[in-house]
């Protein structure tokens, strides 16, 4: 096998509602109009990664994991179909779906109504539709007006909000001091392509990347080193979730957690060198790999300094040399926009 495949192998283990009457009956928004040039040349604002949004085979089995063995805080749901949790004051902030395992959606939320208009009418601008979320459904999600669009490099769903429904009580951390949802790596086999449209459409960053087989970017101007990573696959697909807690005890703690109820341990505790974030990834009950990092870079909003380009070899993913099990990364199909 050659050099480059032998070490991209080891590395990766990855195989890569403000709605006016008229909308109100478009859901598929292909605007023909000149888009506004008032905000053409802004580029759209990011306050930060809002949500993901994944399926699972079994919503109530999911759902304890991720209570009473992730630590989020279960915030209802709709049925046998979706539940809410969140770390944070937002009404959510990961959902589960009943579905085939793996991403569903990334939901972003803007700095204002305006930067939904920005990241649209860009998008409508490079060829892709937008679809304006029913307010029936932004009114289930607690969400203000909310737009989709299907992003053909990754098959990933991204919708843009701005506004979300604040829970009067604070986030109370139980088992894990989780700080925030963190970032998602998508895995695709159009990488160059996607880095491209990430990076010059979407308004993403690079921060770091290793070599051309992982590329790590922020959702600008949020400071995170990154916010979603895209690797370079053979096919489509979800590599993990990640979330960041506030201490490294929540680290330290969590292996025990983990290995005292067979939660599968696929990688760490190790420090990855391009964030600088202590990490450990685990698999969820469908084999989803999760990730829990501790300490991250932040970039400013100006003057931040350049992308390094990491050699692609083991030591750029971890300074401490941790086992990898190869079931990292390796479940978790893109759902389509239906
Ligand atoms: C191995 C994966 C893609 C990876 C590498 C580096 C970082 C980091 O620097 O934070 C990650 O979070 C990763 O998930
Ligand atoms: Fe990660």
């Amino acid at each position: 096998m050659n050099f480059i495949l032998y070490i991209r192998s080891i590395i990766l283990h990855f195989p890569a509602w403000r709605v006016t009457p008229d909308q109100r009956h478009h859901r598929l928004k292909e605007f023909v109009m000149r888009p506004d040039d008032s905000r053409e040349g802004q580029e759209p604002r990011y306050a930060r990664l809002g949500y993901v949004a994944i399926n699972v085979s079994d919503l109530d089995r999911s759902a304890d994991f991720y209570e009473q063995l992730w630590g989020l805080q279960p915030n209802g749901g709709i049925d046998d179909q979706l539940r809410f949790f969140r770390c944070s004051a937002n009404h959510h902030d990961f959902i589960l779906a009943k579905g085939e395992p793996g991403l569903k959606r990334i939901g972003w939320q803007m700095e204002s109504e305006a930067d939904i208009d920005r990241i649209a009418d860009r998008l409508r601008r490079h060829g892709h539709a937008t679809i304006e979320v029913d307010p029936a459904e932004t009114a289930l999600l607690r969400q203000g007006r909310s737009v989709r669009f299907a992003d053909p490099y990754t098959g990933a769903t991204h919708e843009y909000f701005a506004s979300i429904e604040q829970e009067k009580d604070a986030w109370s951390p139980t088992l894990a001091n989780i700080q925030r949802i963190g970032h998602l790596v998508l895995k695709t086999p159009r990488f160059h392509e996607a880095v491209n449209f990430y990076n010059n459409v979407l308004n993403f960053p690079t921060s770091d990347r290793i070599g051309d087989v992982v590329n790590f970017m922020r959702c600008f101007p949020n400071p995170l080193h990154h916010s979603i990573g895209l690797s370079n696959s053979e096919s489509n697909g979800l590599h993990h979730v990640n979330f960041m807690v506030s201490e490294i005890d929540d680290i330290g703690r969590a292996l025990w957690r983990f290995r005292k109820n067979d939660v599968p341990i696929v990688r760490g505790p190790g420090r990855h060198p391009p964030s600088g974030s202590v990490f450990l990834y685990v698999l969820d009950p469908n084999g989803i790999t999760i990730e829990y990092s501790y300490g991250m870079e932040e970039f400013p909003e100006g003057n931040a300094r350049d992308h390094r380009v990491l050699p692609a070899v083991p030591e750029s993913i971890d300074y401490w040399g941790a086992p990898t099990d190869k079931r990292l990364g390796k479940i978790g199909i893109v759902e389509s926009l239906v």
